[in-house]
């Protein structure tokens, strides 16, 4: 039995390139600092779209192969970020992306969207029970811009932290994505005039499916120093994330700024120590007693000790 770190970890994330486009900075900044960093994938995400022309027959539609390969494009975003601890649900291939909202491929018999709550949920409490992570990351009811499989991770997520409460191996602070609207503001401002605006057609942010007031943040994580792995990631990820993507021009135009730091609610636990006007947290360990690792050595395991 190996020694884990003493801190821990854990992320429930719905496709192959969420955790780089959402929590990429985030994850590099702690694998990087020392902390173990536990991945979970919920599906494969066989119903994305393929922005590499010559991988195009791997569609759902054609060959159906998009997901196998998006395990390889996951690897090599792990790998970019430092990660080495990467599980996929139940197992790669046991839940099937659902498609977008209200599309027939929500209704496929393996989608996720269609999963169980309690078996799924199962599955995460048992890596919560080996890892026995302080903290866990992810999405909030509505699955950020809600989308079925956010919302289903969300709520696998959250049933499980339930479930493996009542065995006291459960995360005692448990986050969700956010992004504030200070930054969207900024950024709409931002791209006003240019040709590239991502924020194109939106005449307002609180049109945007996404935005969190900034007194409701918990946590302003800076992984700035992460941004080049986080990128490198989110080119790992090329069918999902065209070459010429806005997100690219974003980063050459802002930086680390842009790329190196994410944002989180924090759903259960106590916030720590903060700064700024709304105090938010720097760490998400923040104010989490100080423990060891649990004791994995074969003597443990055998309750001797
Ligand atoms: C970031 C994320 O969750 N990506 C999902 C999402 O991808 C969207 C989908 O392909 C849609 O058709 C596009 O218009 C949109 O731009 C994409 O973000 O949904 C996919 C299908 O469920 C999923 O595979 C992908 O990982
Ligand atoms: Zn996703």
């Amino acid at each position: 039995m190996t020694m884990l770190p003493d801190r821990r970890l854990l992320l429930v994330h719905a496709h192959p390139d969420d955790e780089s486009i959402g929590t990429g900075s985030t994850m590099a900044h702690y694998a990087a600092n020392g902390a173990h960093v536990t991945l979970v994938t919920c599906t494969l995400g066989e119903e994305g779209e393929i922005h590499v022309p010559a991988l195009a027959q791997l569609a759902a539609a054609e060959a159906d192969q998009l997901g196998g390969y998006r395990i390889a494009e996951l690897a090599a975003a792990c790998a970019a970020l430092g990660v080495s601890d990467h599980r996929f649900l139940g197992g790669a291939g046991r839940y099937r992306d659902s498609g977008m909202m209200g599309l027939a491929t929500n209704e496929h018999p393996r989608a996720f969207w269609q999963a169980d709550l309690d078996e799924a949920a199962g599955h995460l409490v048992e890596i919560m029970r080996e890892v026995r992570p302080q903290v866990l990351i992810t999405y909030d009811p509505n699955g950020f811009y809600g989308h079925p499989d956010h919302i289903q991770a969300h709520r696998v997520a959250m049933r499980a932290v339930d479930l493996a409460a009542a065995e006291g191996c459960a995360p005692l602070k448990v986050y969700w994505t956010a992004m504030p609207l200070s930054v969207l503001e900024a950024g709409m401002a931002h791209f006003a005039e240019s040709a590239d605006n991502p924020f194109g057609g939106i005449e307002d942010i609180a049109d945007l499916p996404f935005g969190t007031p900034d007194a409701q943040i918990a946590a302003r994580i800076d992984g700035t120093d992460q941004h080049l792995a986080k990128e490198t990631a989110m080119r790992a990820h090329a069918t999902q994330i065209p070459a010429n993507s806005w997100l690219y021009s974003i980063a050459g135009n802002f930086g680390g700024e842009f790329m190196g730091v994410e944002f989180f609610t924090l759903a259960v636990g106590e916030k720590g120590p903060g700064t700024g006007p709304y105090g938010w947290e720097d760490d998400l360990f923040a104010g989490l007693p100080e423990e060891t690792a649990p004791d994995r050595s074969p003597v443990a395991a055998a309750g001797l000790r």
